[in-house]
């Protein structure tokens, strides 16, 4: 764990950058430190590989005060990821990527196998290996970056800002796969970065930093969209703050009706069986049994082959119930269609549902729920996602 007790930075220049910031980072996670610009976000950061001393205060990892360790052993144990990378220009992918393990001594062929090893982690093609850094694009070299600073497999990561150079795209994809490789690795990861969708999205504890370095709240994103400290939180986290929360639901359990869906070869006799007295459409899928549009039953019955867009399907236990409401929102019957695994027709919920089962996942969080992690929901498979019929 790492530890920050009453940690201040003054800068010789009197601005006081970090004041007396206490906090503890639990291992085995990602903690995002977030705030408006000159917050001392990057500040906090390099204190920790002693590239910045505090100017009173301790930094503990593991207990031990990080002042009384050899500052080149400390580095080695952290790995440091920058905004645009900060590759060697002059180095291959490759031999960017064994930098530390040759600095710490792994003969040529071990710290190659290694950087070949952490290109497919990062997902970057072994193509690329004898390129150079301006042959790659800013999002592959930022999963250069990643894959340096994993080489030496230290048990910290520090990131500052790595996913601010690419553009919205890119970056959901480098979020998405730091993701992945934490959750095969598990280190400890303190990330900067100014964007609080992006802290929400990869955090599992964000601390929210005002001007002056001075600790605003501490908390997981659940917990920080449904009770930001003061106004200054609250303000910081944006509009939408409501509908942001509903990510860390789960769709478990909605109620899905299985009833109004038929397939596109039905006879008109199947398809008036399946009209479901309240709903006004039928789901029609392909042979298959993948979504293909909306239809009147009675007029599809009669012959009409009309389909109505059914916006983007969601998929009960693995997506949220921000996902299902947004299924509801964008379908213009205003029903969610719900999809397996294979992109295959569950059935469909409601608005209505969708809003039970909202207000159901308020009173259980109130109650001292907590939220559920992408893994446990992953778990979650169809038979608990409450179909019915
Ligand atoms: N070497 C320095 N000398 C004097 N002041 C500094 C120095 N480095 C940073 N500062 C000041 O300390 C404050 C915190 O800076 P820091 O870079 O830690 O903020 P930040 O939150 O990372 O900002 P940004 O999001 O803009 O990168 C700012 O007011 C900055 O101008």
């Amino acid at each position: 764990m790492i530890r920050f007790d009453a940690v201040t930075k003054r800068y010789p220049d009197g601005t006081e950058a970090v004041d007396r910031l206490s906090l503890e980072i639990p291992d085995r996670s990602i903690t995002v430190l977030v705030g408006p610009s000159g917050c001392g976000k990057t500040t906090t950061l390099r204190m920790i590989n002693r590239m910045i001393e505090p100017s009173s205060g301790t930094i503990l990892l593991d207990g031990r005060d990080i002042q009384q360790q050899p500052v080149n052993a400390l580095r080695r144990s952290m790995g440091y990821v920058i905004q645009n990378a900060g590759l060697f220009q002059h180095r291959t992918i490759v031999d960017n990527i064994a930098t530390v393990p040759r600095l710490l001594g792994w003969d040529r062929q071990r710290s190659r196998t290694r950087a070949m090893e952490l290109m497919e982690r990062v997902g970057l093609d072994p193509s690329m290996a004898k390129r150079y850094p301006y042959q790659l694009s800013g999002g592959q070299q930022q999963r250069v970056g990643v894959a340096r600073a994993l080489a030496a497999d230290p048990p910290v990561l520090l990131m500052d800002e790595p996913f601010s150079a690419v553009d919205p795209v890119v970056r959901k994809g480098l979020q998405e796969e730091l993701l992945r490789i934490q959750a095969e690795l598990g280190k400890t990861i303190v990330f900067v970065t100014h964007d609080i969708d992006e802290a929400i999205r990869i955090g599992d504890m964000i601390a929210v930093l005002r001007t002056g370095g001075r600790l605003a709240q501490f908390a997981p994103p659940d917990q920080l969209l449904a009770a930001p400290a003061d106004a200054f939180v609250e303000d910081f986290l944006g509009a939408d703050r409501g509908i942001r929360r509903l990510s860390f639901f789960t769709s478990a359990g909605l109620e899905i009706n299985p009833e109004p869906v038929v397939a596109a070869d039905s006879t008109a006799d199947q398809v008036t069986a399946r009209a479901t007295p309240g709903i006004p459409y039928v789901m029609v899928t392909d042979t298959e049994g993948r979504p293909l549009g909306w239809a009147d039953p009675v007029e599809r019955a009669a012959g009409d082959e009309t389909l109505v867009p059914y916006g983007r399907p969601f998929a009960p236990g693995r997506d949220s119930l921000r996902a299902a409401l947004d299924s509801a929102v964008l379908s213009p019957t205003g029903w969610a269609v719900a999809v397996d695994k294979e992109g295959r027709v569950m059935g469909v919920a409601s608005q209505e549902t969708i809003a039970d089962a909202i207000r159901r996942a308020h009173a259980e969080h109130e109650q001292g729920g907590h939220k559920q992690s992408a893994d446990a929901a992953a778990h979650e498979d169809e038979q608990s996602a409450g179909v019915t019929g």
